[in-house]
């Protein structure tokens, strides 16, 4: 198992480039299953979740062609209905063929994913969705069956914003007859992103980018380009590198404009940054300013970069106040940043954080994908050596991150 061996205590500098969004690629390429028309898409990142995904893709059938960051998907040979337990337990995303599969095909058969590390993480919301759209679904020995003629548009309100939720009734949306409007719908940037591809398929979708999405059903959808979005999040993470390791990096191909609630914060921490329309300079040099903050939905602080700003927080000069309010349990890292000699306590979704001078480095063990990549910040932050075990998790959504680190001088290593 892949091992992360990080020295501490080295300052940042130079530029690192950003790759395309995770939570943007993973629905785009699923979209590849609603036409028979070749989806040419660029900036696909390198990730295990992408793979993952293709595969995924691939035993259905749909064909794949990958040249770098260049994926094209052709559609008209699927054949095989079906998100096998094996591929889905890997990567929860593989949800999101469901609402494809069943809109083009009639008939979809995907495994449940089950909770996962930072909380139990129902799909209920992506069954009532399609069930109000006429599709008749079971659940039986660990999958969902749904079957239907042909989906009819209806009105959906989701109980609570959800992002995939919203991608998968998007996406069924469009192929059903008549109008659908999803009320509630997530407003986050890579579903903007689908949305925007499918229209280019050929989709007719109204209100794009707001809380309520009114979708137009077409008998088909054609192929079409699309360059996949910058990662907000994986923009923001290098951010926090730096906020907690000082220094002076320069970040190229990010979107400035989707990052306001992070970069909000960081400038509060104490992080200079020269803002261009798709770059970011972004300068440290002094200890960090305590951030306290809560997570919600886009545009507020989201979910993902909460375990790294507590990286940052926890060699601040001073004392902050997290709370998580979209996962249940998403603080894993609390105790691995103890191990590191931070000190956090918790009381139910809040997080009590005192900032100390010095974190010492040690063996730690990473959870899930963003504590993974918040062990890494705290471990560049920290002296001495700090081996980052299970890093799997952070293959699945950072594309090649210890490269990137070591081009702006960080001591670290992958080790097998
Ligand atoms: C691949 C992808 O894009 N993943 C992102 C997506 O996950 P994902 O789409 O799984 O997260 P959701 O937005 O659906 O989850 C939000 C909350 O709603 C709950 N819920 C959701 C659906 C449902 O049917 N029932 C239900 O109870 C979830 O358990 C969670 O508490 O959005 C999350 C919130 O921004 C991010 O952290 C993930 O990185
Ligand atoms: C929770 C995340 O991803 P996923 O929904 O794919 O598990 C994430 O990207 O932080």
């Amino acid at each position: 198992m892949d091992k992360l061996l990080i020295q501490g205590g080295k300052r940042l500098s130079g530029e690192i480039s950003i790759s395309g969004a995770k939570n943007a690629a993973l629905p785009i390429l699923c979209a590849g299953l609603l036409t028979a028309g070749d989806l040419e898409l660029s900036n696909v990142p390198h990730l295990h979740d992408v793979a993952t995904m293709l595969k995924l893709l691939g035993q259905t059938g749909l064909k794949v062609a990958q040249d770098g960051e260049r994926v094209t998907l052709n559609g008209s040979a699927i054949t095989k209905l079906e998100a096998p337990y094996e591929m889905v337990k890997t990567m929860r995303a593989s949800i999101l063929v469901l609402g494809p599969l069943l809109a083009r095909f009639g008939e979809a058969k995907v495994s449940l994913p089950g909770g996962c590390a930072i909380g139990s993480r129902p799909v209920d919301q992506h069954i009532k969705g399609l069930q109000a759209l006429g599709a008749e679904i079971s659940i039986e020995g660990g999958y969902i069956y749904a079957k239907c003629k042909k989906l009819k548009g209806t009105r959906i309100v989701t109980d609570m914003i959800t992002v995939t939720g919203t991608e998968n009734l998007l996406m069924a949306a469009t192929l059903a007859e008549g109008e659908t409007i999803l009320e509630n719908a997530a407003r986050e940037p890579e579903v903007t992103d689908l949305a925007h591809l499918l229209v280019a398929m050929g989709a007719k979708i109204e209100g794009i980018g707001t809380d309520r999405l009114v979708i137009q059903g077409v008998p088909e959808l054609h192929g079409a380009k699309h360059a996949v979005i910058s990662d907000r999040i994986e923009a923001a993470t290098f951010l926090c590198a730096v906020a907690a390791a000082g220094g002076d990096i320069t970040l190229r191909n990010t979107r400035t404009d989707i990052m306001d609630a992070a970069l909000d914060k960081l400038r509060e921490m104490g992080l200079e940054m020269t803002i261009g329309t798709d770059s970011i300079r972004a300068q440290m040099h002094r200890r960090p300013t305590p951030v306290s903050f809560r997570t919600t939905e886009y545009p507020g602080f989201p979910t993902d970069m909460q375990a790294q700003f507590m990286a940052v927080n926890t060699v601040a000069d001073g004392a902050s106040r997290v709370t998580e309010t979209i996962f249940e349990n998403r603080f894993m890292h609390v105790q691995e940043m103890n191990r590191l000699g931070a000190a956090i306590e918790t009381d139910g979704n809040t997080a009590f954080i005192k900032g100390v001078e010095q974190l010492i480095g040690a063996p730690v063990m990473a959870t899930d994908l963003r504590a993974s990549a918040s062990l890494v910040i705290a471990a560049l932050a920290a002296r001495g050596e700090t081996l980052v075990d299970r890093i799997y998790h952070l293959d699945r959504g950072y594309d090649r991150m210890e490269v990137k680190l070591s081009a702006v001088g960080a001591d670290i290593r992958r080790i097998k």
